[in-house]
């Protein structure tokens, strides 16, 4: 899948925007403030969560109560070094200042604290609730092709915990400084109502400006994302086939396309450090401003005896603390851009989960049965999206302890009816009849290794069964993969085998797995296709002393040997179901051109052949021919015999007669008419 972040569209000051965020928010920060379904958290969680967050409004509170109290502190300080001359007094207020600071330093830190725990409880929970969501139902592997969502990995890893960490930073600071300039300018006001109101204004007409740049800034913020995500993706991409580059020598393209993408990222960059010159500018010449402008009002009133010292210097660092607390504010607009697009990203990314969990509503899927055997009941099968019929009205059922091999040219849909069979895709209808998957074992061609130990990629996907060392040493002489053990320290160390193993070593290492696990039922998808015959023989004769019942996709002749009966999915979505023996007769026989029908008779086979069909010939008349001898006789295939025969239709054979279908349940045989 192309690692990118999905370009959403730039954010708008709208009120439509505003309330698609708002939602957003409620969707992910619900179930764990508020959770409305049974189950979904323990309340005493629940309490506990709105206990530390009362707690820290209750810190932050304090705090700033504290600090509006220093201001006044620092204006009884300065009246009594100006006018008072007490020293005691003055004294005594140094004290009283120096503990408010000290209190003020504790609030801090604690309120940080409280803030961060909040904060991690929420990330761990939130973390937990995706994850389960992501490996629910395998939506996993169903979100990679039914919805649009891009790099499920990052999202989980890198967008979770900067959501909570910054709701949580963005509301305190929210509080606090909301508190903080509201109780400022409620002293300003108390001292000077003209300084208040203009004040005011100013910081409406500020506040406008600065979130005018906040929403460029989040544009370019959210394309930069994007550009990290692309570039990381492209080393990921290095790292995994760091094999197939290094055989292609493909260092210098590769160099490029990093390249290409790292100048699209530093443009992006530099296009936000630009940005964030104005922003700069703007926040530190909107907080001079209000520095100097109470001078400029106040420093007259106190030329002419209307304020005093004590007032003027309280009103400045007033003035002052305000501005400080807005610019504070306005930075923590600055930084909600990225909060916004990774609540969104979060949001659309868990509804796809659940989107894709559910059941299909109004479409037709096909109907899947739990049983001891496998049986395909006119099954029509299609790609999830309904956009390709792969096979048509498929009818077989497997016996237990049977094989079957499918064959059939690339692309056609070998690996989608393994597919069908796993339940991974069922768009379609017909019945399928299948046993429970916990009894199914699965081996992809590519075989899939674990991060683990020699032990768990054994025992995989049961982690927990319990076997001896002797009993696993015993499975790996089985699958020829003894020498294993003398290259790694014992079963217990984690090594990368994915590294350290051969596509082949890997697959038997794979095919172990099944002679720990005992499936009553395997499904092998080209899964000895890296083995030399030898191996390949070997690991078949095992997997048949098993008596498990096994289906395998294969191109191989040797795989005949296996295997009872054939599937071949053919053109058009048709396929053909026979036994090996069968199968192997009509391809040594008969090679028909699709253009033009011309048959090509392999010249020693077409003596018996002939004589097969005089014998045939012989016998028509009287008991009628099945679909296998009319086939001999008229060198269609079985497939298209068989859907004559279905649909009634009469077939002019070699012996110059035609034959029709008798469907008499008593009959079943091609007659002579
Ligand atoms: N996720 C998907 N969504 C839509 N179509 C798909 C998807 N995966 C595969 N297909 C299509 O389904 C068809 C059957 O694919 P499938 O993998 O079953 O072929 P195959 O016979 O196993 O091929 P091969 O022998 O090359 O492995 C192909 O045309 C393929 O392009």
């Amino acid at each position: 899948m192309q690692a990118q972040v999905s370009r959403n569209k730039p954010l708008t000051n709208t009120y439509s925007d505003f309330t698609k965020f708002w939602e957003n928010v409620t969707a992910i920060a619900g179930s764990y403030w508020y959770p409305t379904k049974p189950g979904e958290r323990a309340f005493s969680e629940v309490i506990r969560a709105w206990g530390m967050l009362i707690l820290l409004i209750l810190l932050i509170i304090a705090l700033v109560g504290v600090n509006v109290s220093t201001n006044f502190l620092y204006r009884y300080l300065v009246d009594i070094i100006i006018t008072g001359k007490d020293i005691s007094k003055f004294f005594d207020t140094v004290l009283i200042y120096s503990i408010a600071l000290i209190v003020v330093t504790v609030l801090v830190g604690f309120s940080k604290f409280v803030r961060k725990q909040i904060a991690l409880d929420w990330y761990q929970w939130l973390n937990s609730h995706i994850l389960s969501k992501y490996l629910r139902e395998r939506a996993y592997y169903k979100i990679n092709f039914k919805s649009d969502i891009d790099n499920p990995d990052q999202r989980l890893s890198q967008e979770i915990e900067p959501i909570t960490s910054n709701a949580l930073t963005f509301s305190a600071t929210f509080l606090e400084k909301i508190l903080e300039i509201t109780a400022f300018i409620i002293i300003i006001w108390s001292i000077s109502q003209e300084v208040a109101i203009i004040l005011f204004i100013y910081t409406v007409i500020g506040n406008a400006i600065a979130v005018y740049l906040t929403q460029e800034l989040n544009k370019i913020n959210q394309e930069e994302l994007q550009s990290k995500a692309d570039y990381n993706y492209c080393l990921t991409h290095v790292r995994t086939h760091a094999e197939s580059i290094a055989f292609f020598r493909g260092e210098k393209p590769e160099s490029n396309i990093i390249g290409k993408r790292f100048n699209h990222l530093i443009k992006n960059t530099k296009r936000k450090i630009n940005w964030e010159i104005n922003q700069d500018i703007f926040n530190r010449g909107y907080q001079a401003v209000i520095e100097i402008f109470p001078f400029l009002i106040l420093g007259p009133l106190y030329f002419r005896n209307e304020l005093g010292f004590g007032e003027i210097s309280q009103a400045s660092l007033a003035a002052y603390l305000f501005a400080n607390s807005l610019a504070d504010l306005i930075n923590e607009f600055g930084s909600s851009g990225r909060f916004s697009i990774y609540v969104e990203r979060l949001s659309e990314f868990s509804s796809a989960l659940e989107q894709v969990a559910k059941q299909p509503e109004n479409v037709s899927t096909i109907k899947t049965i739990e049983e001891n055997h496998l049986s395909f009941e006119n099954v029509t099968l299609q790609t999830p999206n309904y956009e390709q019929v792969i096979v048509k009205d498929l009818s077989l059922s497997i016996q237990p302890g049977e094989g079957l091999l499918i064959v059939g040219p690339s692309g056609r849909g070998k690996s989608s009816l393994l597919r069908a069979i796993a339940g991974l895709w069922y768009a379609g209808t017909g019945r399928l009849i299948r046993p429970p998957l916990e009894e199914v074992l699965f081996l992809p061609q590519r075989p899939y290794i674990i991060l683990g130990t020699l032990r768990e990629q054994l025992l995989y996907p049961n982690t927990n069964r319990q076997m001896t060392d002797a009993q696993l040493k015993e499975v790996l002489q089985q699958v020829n993969l003894q020498n294993i053990l003398n290259r790694v320290d014992g079963f217990d160390t984690e090594v990368p085998w994915e590294n350290i193993l051969s596509l082949g070593e890997q697959q038997r290492l794979a095919f172990a797995r099944l002679l720990v696990t005992h499936p009553s039922f395997t499904i092998l998808d080209e899964a000895t296709s890296a083995l030399d015959l030898t191996n390949e023989g070997n690991l078949y004769q095992q997997l048949q002393e098993t008596k498990t019942t096994f289906i395998s996709v294969g191109h191989r002749e040797s795989l005949f040997d296996y295997h009872q009966w054939v599937l071949e999915l053919t053109e058009d979505s048709s396929w053909q179901l026979v036994t090996v023996q069968n199968y192997r007769n009509q391809r040594t026989i008969t090679h028909i051109s699709p253009e033009n029908n011309h048959i090509t008779v392999d010249k020693i086979i077409n003596n018996e052949l002939q004589s097969q069909s005089e014998r045939l010939i012989q016998k028509a008349p009287d008991e009628g021919l099945s679909h296998k001898q009319m086939s001999e006789l008229s060198f269609y295939a079985i497939k298209t015999i068989r859907s004559k025969a279905s649909k009634g239709e009469t077939i002019a054979a070699r012996d110059g007669f035609t034959y029709r279908y008798d469907k008499d349940p008593h009959v079943l045989k091609w007659i002579r008419i």
